[in-house]
């Protein structure tokens, strides 16, 4: 069989916030292999072994290979464009570089470029090879979605449409995507944005300008962090800083959730330690976190995935993070729901 290509464009057609929101919901709410119930084969599973990350040369230029398996997971059907779930099941290996003088290119490329193999699960043949740049950013943006909305709205009688305020640091490919995904899902009021280079936050303020135009939205560009995150319940932070940019008498006090997502090579140095020291701290997985977080000095709880199967409840007046790495079963189901889509 000779694999499909599907591009970017192709891509692109396909995502929407509601489906890559399910399927990466599916993806964090799958148990580990290792803990699979035996008696009760209908539950869904993954299997995602840490991920592999070659140095191309030196740190700046890194190779990941992210191989993941998710079995058994609830898929949404994009064809019949309504709430129809069927069972699924998603072999995939995301290959992704991340070359981080690629910005300054003249065009620039983005820092992240990435490809995902989808494989026959009965043949293991190979698919399709699907551009995957798009997918990370999309997917990694779900992931903070999903998690705000398990540790952060669960809090409040109105759930998913208590209002926020939103602070967005680092206006990037990440910093994008989170702002457009999280105003596509949640009822944001006030959203602040904040980037190193005030004309990235500048033209994503417009962005947002035209797309909410009826709404009453409003929205900050701000000069510093500390301006951004002074008012906001919700933070969602992804730059390569390797010094934090948001300290703990930054932030209100009660309840903020931030999403951090981040900080390249240094996977937690955007955000300072006494941040950490206060907060309740999940990740995405375990397995990539006992590796690339085992410098973190933080109270981690677990898994969000936990979190979504026992439809635990955060306490109030408390101070969440997400710490995102980024997993291989996210991107096999946002594949397989672009793939199945096609
Ligand atoms: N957790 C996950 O699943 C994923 C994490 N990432 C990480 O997210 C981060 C952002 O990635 P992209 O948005 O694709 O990159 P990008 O290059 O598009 O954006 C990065 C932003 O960070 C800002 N920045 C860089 N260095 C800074 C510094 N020292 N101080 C303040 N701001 C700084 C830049 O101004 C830029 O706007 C990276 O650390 C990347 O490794 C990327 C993809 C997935
Ligand atoms: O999960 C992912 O794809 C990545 N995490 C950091 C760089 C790319």
């Amino acid at each position: 069989m000779i694999p499909k290509y599907i591009d970017s464009v192709q891509v692109k057609e396909i995502l929407t916030w509601p489906l890559v929101n399910a399927a990466v919901e599916e993806a964090l709410k799958a148990i580990d292999y290792s803990e699979r119930d035996a008696a009760n084969s209908e539950q869904s599973y993954k299997q995602q072994p840490s991920r592999t990350i070659t140095t191309g040369g030196n740190a700046s230029k890194l190779l990941l290979t992210m191989p993941g398996y998710v079995g058994n997971y609830n898929a949404l059907n994009a064809k019949t464009n309504n709430d129809q779930l069927h069972c699924s099941s998603t072999l995939a290996c995301k290959v992704v570089t991340s070359f981080t003088n690629n910005q300054n290119l003249q065009p620039p490329l983005p820092n992240i470029l990435a490809n995902v193999l989808l494989f026959d699960i009965n043949t293991g043949e190979l698919q399709c090879i699907m551009e995957g740049t798009q997918i990370t950013a999309w997917r990694t943006a779900a992931a903070s979605i999903v998690a705000t909305k398990y540790l952060y709205m669960k809090r409040f009688p109105q759930q998913f449409q208590t209002p926020i305020k939103l602070a967005i640091i680092g206006c990037g490919v990440q910093g994008q995507s989170h702002a457009l995904g999280m105003c596509a899902t949640f009822n944001v009021s006030e959203i602040y944005l904040w980037n190193r280079t005030q004309s990235k936050a500048d033209d994503l303020a417009l962005k947002l300008q035209k797309l909410y135009l009826q709404n009453s939205m409003k929205i900050f560009v701000t000069k510093t962090p500390a301006e951004a995150v002074r008012e906001a319940a919700v933070i969602c932070i992804g730059t390569y800083s390797p010094n934090a940019l948001i300290n703990y008498d930054m932030l209100k006090s009660g309840d903020v959730h931030i999403n951090t997502v981040g900080a390249g090579a240094v996977h937690f140095g955007e955000v300072s330690q006494d941040i950490y020291d206060n907060a309740v701290v999940y990740v995405d997985s375990l397995i990539n976190a006992r590796t690339e977080l085992k410098d973190l000095k933080a109270n981690i709880i677990g898994e969000i995935g936990q979190v979504i199967r026992e439809d635990r409840r955060t306490e109030n007046k408390c101070l969440t993070i997400y710490q995102s790495l980024g997993m291989a079963a996210e991107d096999a189901t946002v594949a397989q729901a672009v793939y199945n889509a096609l």
